[in-house]
């Protein structure tokens, strides 16, 4: 697989600026990438406070977008996510489609990120939402979300051998980030394709190094802080040669735990 990552700056509360900041990007992609993956939160930022005037009717403008998006560009997207609203209130959703347009699947951000006060104007994803990309076991996996290793595991669990990271994270905590992705690669024995955003919005600077960590916990690419696209092949056979090698899965006591 040949993944591009967008890590881009975000413009606060402007979905329509920064479409058409995804779209000159795609322009610029290598004619190589057969996957495509975009920050969290792409189409306001943290924006929370004007949600009811900036998210996402039912996500329906963003699905077009992307689906538009991969269709024109024959890539598979895994399209970040955006603020969306819909009768249950406002969430922070991931949308996958592939090459066709079609859609793989939906995740909504099941741990809400208090600093940045996401529990007072968000609701929590309610399902794990894990979706086949390349015939691939994929699951999606938002910014805090990456704090909790029996989450992530449960994916594992579940089959996924690539994990899609999204993020706004913060450069004040740019170790956390590299050090927490690099575990959850190492303990889980599968990819990790995190793509996190540059720039800075009225309450916090974010520190980008987006990175693609191998099964074994190798760093495949990382980029620095800069906004750029991050390019990285990866082999899905390393999967099954790291898990023979240190079958964790075998030797796991599920009684105790
Ligand atoms: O866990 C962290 O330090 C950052 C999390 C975050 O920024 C988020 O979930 O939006």
């Amino acid at each position: 697989m040949k993944l591009a990552l967008i890590q881009m700056d975000i413009a606060f509360g402007e979905p329509e600026k920064n479409k058409r900041s995804i779209e000159q990007y795609f322009a610029e992609l290598d004619k190589s990438a057969d996957t495509v993956v975009l920050p969290e939160m792409w189409n306001t930022g943290y924006d929370l406070k004007r949600l009811d005037e900036v998210a996402d009717a039912d996500g329906k403008d963003s699905q077009n977008f992307l689906s538009d998006l991969a269709k024109r560009y024959e890539v598979n997207l895994v399209g970040g996510s955006v603020a969306k609203s819909s009768e249950r209130g406002f969430t922070n959703t991931m949308y996958a489609h592939d090459s066709t347009g079609k859609k793989l699947g939906e995740y909504s951000k099941v741990h809400l990120f208090r600093l940045m006060e996401e529990e007072k104007y968000l609701v929590e994803g309610q399902e794990r939402g894990p979706f086949t990309l390349n015939n691939i076991p994929s699951a999606g996996l938002i910014c805090y979300d990456i704090r909790f290793p029996e989450w992530v595991r449960a994916h594992v669990m579940d089959g996924a051998q690539v994990l899609y990271v999204v993020a706004e994270w913060p450069a004040p905590r740019i170790d956390h980030w590299r050090t927490l992705l690099i575990a959850r690669a190492i303990e889980n024995q599968c990819y990790v394709v995190a793509c996190n955003r540059v720039g800075s919005d009225p309450k916090n600077d974010f520190g980008g190094h987006s990175i693609v960590i191998d099964p074994w916990g190798e760093i495949v690419a990382e980029a620095d802080d800069r906004e750029q696209i991050l390019n990285a092949e990866i082999n899905l056979e390393l999967v099954e040669e790291v898990r023979k090698r240190i079958p964790i899965f075998d030797d796991r006591r599920e009684k105790l735990y």
